[in-house]
């Protein structure tokens, strides 16, 4: 691909399908034949002109504007010409052929995916970061994704990596300077304060971190998969979250045999929901094709929502049911107990929690297998989310509820209740201390009210590991993270030279050079070839 630097290319820069304008952009070292030859004239610099784009028999293929932006001056760098036509696909091919067969003379072909782009970086019109910012950009799922890329295009997140290369240079430039003068190494580096340095790139490096952190997680969002027994609610669950009737609601048990996938949104964050097949012995033939895919959505998720159904709660063949499903739940993948229907569920038979009672973290035990969740009105909850929608009513968590999840590192995100309940009719029954202390609490919510999707919806957040208010993150890629740990992890080797007594000054000076080498792969300063075919190839055509 970077061979063939010097080629022409030609494409339709705008999006397959009919739309009002369509867009050809040819680029090359020089684009003047092409001009002569579509436009039948000579067009100003950077001025849109409306003329016919002219097939080879001099007919019209279609009216639009004609753009030539003169290199060095283009998105390329090149010299760029812009036809805008009318946005149909057989009219765009027309004309992108027409571009092709007037510029057979310079050998002008199709371009590759990420090609204008890609020759926008290396004419040192955009950095690396900001190339890959566009098709973060052109790929974003949220506006808060977007708005990130944006400023990532600007330039914000490259100025950072600048900043820590420039203070890296500094120091680089102190400890070299140092070896050259052996005999006065310590005082030499001790006066320029060495240690003050390296501590703050250290300090401003962990801040781009987090920042880049919370935009990788902007760029890719979570797969939350939404698991339980058939008419736990799942499909209607999925339909609250999406604001959206997407999957389809029955009362018949297996309603949903496939997978059903929708993306949504909580505080910018892209979740990408999945609902999935009622998971239950002895269904039939695609059904169990259903269920088998369902296992495979639960071991690829970043979160299950594990959907109880409160009004089964007290059958003791539901709670073996749910029992089993929990013990072949993965253990590294986080996992909300969430039970369903709680506005079907009289007040009275949800019992509410003491309030100075709290569910404490549960070591993971072997019995998780055997322990049943119990109904709500048998045992006493201890804990539990109170719903921020209705205000009215106090729906408590059943104690028991999640008892089967003590291997999930969800369960122990549950937020105690700060305040007494007021339902009159609600005995407070006292805890029977060892079974109320192992039982975190899970969620309650109606899919059908919307009643405490909120709290879900916050959980889910935190789960993600979401902290930041959007306007500080950078889009950031896996592989900038990567960069970004290997210069972590080589100042921590330069610290750890620079704080021994007897320094090895040339193993500090290596340290701090990879350190930037790292750095300067984000920007793409410093970035092997075939690196960079990979990132432009996963663009879009045109682009
Ligand atoms: N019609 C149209 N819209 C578009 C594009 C395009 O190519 N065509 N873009 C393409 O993806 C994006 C804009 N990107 C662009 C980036 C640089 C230049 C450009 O001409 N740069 C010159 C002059 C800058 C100036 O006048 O300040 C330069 O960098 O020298 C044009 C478009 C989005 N919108
Ligand atoms: N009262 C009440 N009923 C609900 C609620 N959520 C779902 N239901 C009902 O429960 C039944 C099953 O709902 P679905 O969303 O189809 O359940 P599912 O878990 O996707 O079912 P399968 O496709 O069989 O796995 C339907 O009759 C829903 O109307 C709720 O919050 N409250």
């Amino acid at each position: 691909m970077l061979a063939r630097l010097d080629q022409p290319i030609a494409a339709i820069a705008t999006a397959p399908g009919r739309g009002a304008v369509g867009i050809v952009r040819v680029s090359a070292k020089d684009v003047r034949a092409v001009i002569d030859a579509v436009c039948g004239r000579a067009l100003k610099p950077r001025e849109a002109t409306y003329l016919a784009f002219r097939a080879a028999d001099g007919s019209a293929i279609d009216q639009g504007l004609a753009i030539h932006f003169p290199a060095p001056h283009s998105y390329t760098g090149e010299d760029v010409l812009e036809l805008q036509a009318h946005g149909g696909p057989v009219v765009l091919q027309l004309l992108l052929a027409r571009c092709l067969q007037a510029g057979a003379s310079i050998q002008l072909r199709v371009a590759e995916p990420g090609e204008f782009t890609q020759r926008a970086f290396l004419n040192g019109k955009l950095d690396l970061a900001q190339a890959e910012a566009i098709a973060d950009l052109i790929d974003a799922s949220t506006e808060a994704a977007a708005r990130s890329a944006t400023r990532s295009l600007a330039g914000e997140f490259s100025r950072e990596i600048h900043a820590l290369r420039d203070a890296l240079i500094d120091l680089r430039m102190l400890v070299e300077a140092t070896l050259d003068f052996p005999e006065e190494e310590i005082d030499f580096l001790q006066k320029a304060d060495a240690q003050g340095q390296l501590d703050r790139i250290q300090s401003n490096l962990a801040r781009v971190m987090q920042r880049a952190q919370q935009g990788a997680l902007l760029r890719e969002g979570i797969n939350v998969v939404i698991a339980g027994q058939p008419n736990a609610g799942k499909s209607s669950l999925l339909n609250a979250l999406a604001g959206a009737e997407l999957a389809i609601v029955t009362p018949v048990p297996g309603t949903t045999r496939d997978v059903v996938r929708q993306t949504i949104q909580i505080e910018g964050v892209p979740l990408h929901v999945v609902d999935t097949a009622g998971l239950r012995e002895g269904a039939d033939q695609v059904e169990q094709i259903g269920i088998e895919r369902a296992w495979g959505q639960i071991e690829k998720a970043d979160a299950v929502v594990f959907l109880h159904d409160l009004t089964r709660a007290d059958a003791p063949e539901y709670r073996a049911a749910d029992a089993a499903i929990a013990a072949k739940l993965p253990g590294d993948v986080p996992v909300v107990d969430v039970w369903n229907k709680v506005d079907a569920v009289a007040a009275s038979s949800v019992i509410p929690a003491p309030s100075s009672v709290t569910a404490a973290p549960s070591p993971v035990t072997a019995a998780t297998s055997s322990v049943i969740p119990a109904p709500p009105s048998v045992i006493p909850a201890q804990a539990g989310i109170q719903s921020s929608e209705a205000p009215g009513r106090k729906p408590w968590i059943p104690a028991s509820a999640g008892m089967t999840l003590l291997a999930s590192p969800a369960t122990v995100l549950s937020t105690p209740s700060p305040t007494a309940p007021s339902a009159p009719s609600a005995p407070t029954l006292p805890a029977p201390a060892g079974l109320t202390l192992s039982a975190p609490a899970g969620l309650t919510l109606s899919a059908r009210t919307g009643e405490g999707l909120d709290a879900l919806r916050k959980k889910l957040l935190e789960l993600a590991g979401w902290q930041s208010a959007p306007e500080g993150v950078f889009i950031a890629r896996e592989r900038h993270l990567h960069a970004l740990r290997r210069v972590d992890a080589h100042l921590m080797d330069a610290a750890a030279q620079l704080a021994r007594a007897a320094q090895a000054l040339d193993l500090l000076a290596e340290e701090l050079r990879l350190a930037q080498n790292a750095l300067s792969e984000i920007t793409g300063e410093f970035t092997a070839d075939d690196l960079l075919g990979v990132i432009f190839s996963r663009f879009c055509i045109g682009k």
